[in-house]
């Protein structure tokens, strides 16, 4: 069954896999009798039977009954998966932490036993059903197994079919959590879940759907309709709040929202049901946040208010971000509303200078005179008030409050570090207070792209822009470093920078307030794919000149994607990229250099960098010019699919982001890991093309680093 897609080729490009390292679930796989496993593994003499009695220990016992293959390599084979099984409940149980998980030897032994298992092992179902016992299970620890994905995606069409229907689910959500883009593959999954039917409970619908929109299959045609369908026939009163708010995020982002009545009709329903559970309270956070933006998608205004008047209350930064992105024309009211929310008063006034910001002058003057009340003034405050000459006295005295009180997140207290240190009005001040509470102590460090050497290459490329009032778009405004660097860089220009928490947006519209540049830097509030849609209203075509990113490396190519579709892009246009090797985004570099073989690009440049000041950490600043022979939109349809190896670095890279949030990857780890990326990338003649390093014999010293992987 050849299945139809959804769009011109040119277009595939511009399908997304956002959210997915943010909301993706793990996957809740099945998992075998870990005294079973253990019996099954020793008997098949691969030798490991002892260690596993440690290991089952620990595990808790899991109901599921499996039955025992009597082949001996087949029982290996589910030996080794039930292994993986418990390693990955005892993360879940919290037996075990994420750390001992990952790096824990048993962990790798495990993954060596399926893969020597798999290279001997014939096809069978019972082989698939343990295929995907261990991939689930390596889904949930957050690793890497190629031997495992390969073999799923090898898998003969015929066991697909024959696999139940919760294994199927549990196959395909294991694979999306990877977050591969391998454009075939998804053809096939799309052409089985239309084949195979629906026929699913509640929660595992969700599961599905939510896969298959993290996957972006949304493109085949038939695919979204049947999900649609399935969503309206499944009772909802059986879906939690979070497996309500994934699939209602999940049909917005399969269906053509503004062309599908059946998904429209399904998404209303759904919207009743998250509105059931927002009157008990279950509703909040990044799950009200997902079912708001989908409502809005589907033009269902009326059903977005009420859910939002019902748990505003319990709102948390996600769902007020998606709310200030669709209400531009009130974004003071709403500021103003999460202020109540913060308890740190220096967060609290941030937000509410913020909210100033925002705000017509009389109702600034309002804003300034609570903030008067409430003791809550810093120069930030007494900056703006002298702008808008406002009558109200201050309170406290200037300069006004310079500590961020106690129990401040670190970039509250970034920010109050820069204004008691910096001058108002100046920027280098500004800045530097900025770098210098970053290197105060490891604890205080913050990532700024555009700092130290990779700062230097970024600002000369962008002082060499010719357009005389350019407009760039940033991607990822953290605190306003980068974007008032920018906005020094380029004279009279306007810069337009994304930011998707709205707390640090608050924070980076203080700090460029007091850095003097509010005039000329714009801070918008959301998911910049969103963001970039509403600016593709607004702004004329090619009135771009210069596109910084610095947000979300698995995205950066899609994110490009989008911005040649939207006809944004000036034709001059200088693109600027930072982390191409760490943590690396190994799909961008790919689509550069093949674009600009085909003409696309002008100029592209990979320039190796010491990364942020660390000795023998390297990275790469990626350039790009327009100003080609072939116009940048089409891009799209020319630029072939990077192969699977990248596609697979590119995976490990996203699964390095993650552990850092988790403390697991220290400098050396780094410093070995982009040495891995580099050489990868290597294979596919993606070098560096410049140098930028103060002292070459630390690059030397880095590029000899030798990397063992976590993932397998
Ligand atoms: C590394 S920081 C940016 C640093 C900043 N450019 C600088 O040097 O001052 C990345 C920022 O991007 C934001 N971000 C990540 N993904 C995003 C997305 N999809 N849309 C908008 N902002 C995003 C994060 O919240 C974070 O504040």
């Amino acid at each position: 069954m050849a299945l139809v897609l959804r769009q011109p080729f040119a277009l595939r490009l511009g399908v997304r896999f956002r959210l997915v390292e943010l909301r993706a679930p793990l996957a809740a796989g099945p998992a075998g009798s870990a005294h079973r496993g253990a019996a099954a593994l020793a008997s098949c003499g691969l030798g490991v039977g002892c260690r596993l009695t440690r290991l089952t220990r620990l595990a808790r016992p899991r109901r599921r009954q499996v039955a025992t293959r009597r082949d001996p390599m087949e029982a290996g084979f589910q030996a080794a998966a039930n292994l993986a099984a418990n390693l990955a409940a005892n993360l879940a149980a919290d037996a075990r932490k994420t750390a001992e998980v990952t790096l824990d030897p048993a962990t790798a032994r495990c993954a060596e036993e399926l893969q020597a298992a798999l290279e001997k092992l014939p096809r069978s179902l019972a082989m698939a059903e343990d295929l995907t016992l261990a991939l689930g299970a390596f889904s949930r620890m957050k690793i890497l197994h190629r031997g495992l994905l390969d073999a799923l995606k090898d898998l003969p069409r015929e066991l697909w079919l024959k696999l139940g229907p919760g294994t199927f689910v549990q196959a395909v959500a294991a694979y999306a959590s990877f977050q591969l883009e391998d454009a075939e593959f998804n053809q096939v999954l799309a052409e089985l879940i239309v084949t195979r039917g629906l026929k699913l409970r509640g929660p595992e619908l969700a599961s599905l759907g939510f896969a298959a929109a993290s996957l972006g299959l949304g493109r085949f045609e038939e695919v979204a309709p049947s999900l649609a369908e399935a969503y309206g026939e499944v009772d909802l009163r059986s879906l939690s709040a979070y497996d309500l708010s994934r699939s209602c995020w999940s049909l917005a982002r399969l269906a053509d929202t503004t062309n599908s009545a059946t998904a429209a009709a399904s998404a209303k329903r759904l919207g009743q049901a998250a509105l059931a559970q927002a009157k008990r309270g279950k509703l909040f956070g990044l799950s009200l946040s997902q079912v708001l933006w989908a409502l809005h998608r589907f033009g269902l205004e009326e059903e977005a208010e009420k859910l939002w008047q019902e748990a505003q209350g319990r709102a948390g930064r996600d769902a007020f971000g998606e709310k200030l992105r669709q209400s531009s024309g009130d974004s003071a009211r709403l500021l103003l509303r999460m202020a109540e929310n913060c308890e740190s008063p220096g967060l609290k006034a941030a937000v509410l200078n913020a909210a100033a910001l925002k705000s017509e002058p009389k109702a600034a003057e309002a804003i300034l005179r609570q903030m008067a009340d409430q003791e809550l003034w810093t120069p930030v405050t007494y900056r703006l008030a002298d702008r808008l000459k406002s009558q109200v006295q201050g309170a406290p005295p200037a300069p006004g409050l310079r500590e961020a009180g106690r129990g401040s997140h670190k970039y509250v207290r970034a920010l109050y570090s820069a204004l008691s240190r910096a001058q108002p009005g100046d920027a280098t001040s500004a800045l530097k207070a900025l770098e210098r509470f970053s290197q105060s102590s490891p604890r205080a460090w913050l990532k700024f792209g555009a700092a130290d050497e990779k700062g230097k290459v970024l600002e000369e490329a962008w002082r060499s822009v010719k357009a005389p009032k350019a407009t760039a778009l940033e991607f990822g405004t953290f605190l306003g470093y980068s974007a008032v660097k920018l906005a020094r860089s380029l004279p009279n220009s306007r810069v337009v920078t994304l930011e998707m928490d709205p707390e640090v947006a608050c924070l980076a519209m203080n700090f460029i307030e007091f850095a003097g540049l509010s005039h000329a830097i714009d801070v918008r509030i959301g998911q910049c794919e969103d963001l970039v849609d509403q600016l593709s209203e607004e702004l004329t075509p090619g009135s771009i000149d210069v596109v910084y990113m610095d947000h979300n490396q698995m995205t950066y190519h899609h994110d490009l994607a989008q911005l040649q579709q939207s006809r944004l892009l000036a034709p001059e246009v200088l693109f600027a990229a930072t982390q191409g090797l760490k943590p690396g985004a190994p799909l961008l570099l790919w689509h550069l250099a093949q674009a600009q073989k085909a003409g696309l690009w002008a100029d592209v440049e990979f320039v190796s960098c010491p990364d942020c000041g660390l000795k023998l950490m390297e990275d790469w600043v990626v350039l790009a010019r327009g100003g080609a022979t072939r116009s940048l939109k089409r891009s799209g349809g020319i630029v072939s699919p990077a192969p699977r190896e990248l596609q697979l670095l590119a995976a490990e890279c996203n699964l390095m982001r993650w552990r850092t949030t988790r403390g697991l990857v220290d400098e050396t780890r780094w410093n070995q890991f982009v040495q891995y990326v580099r050489r990868s990338v290597e294979h596919f003649g993606l070098t560096s093309t410049r140098h930028a390093w103060p002292d070459e014999k630390n690059r030397v010293a880095a590029r000899r680093l030798q990397y063992t992987r976590l993932d397998y």
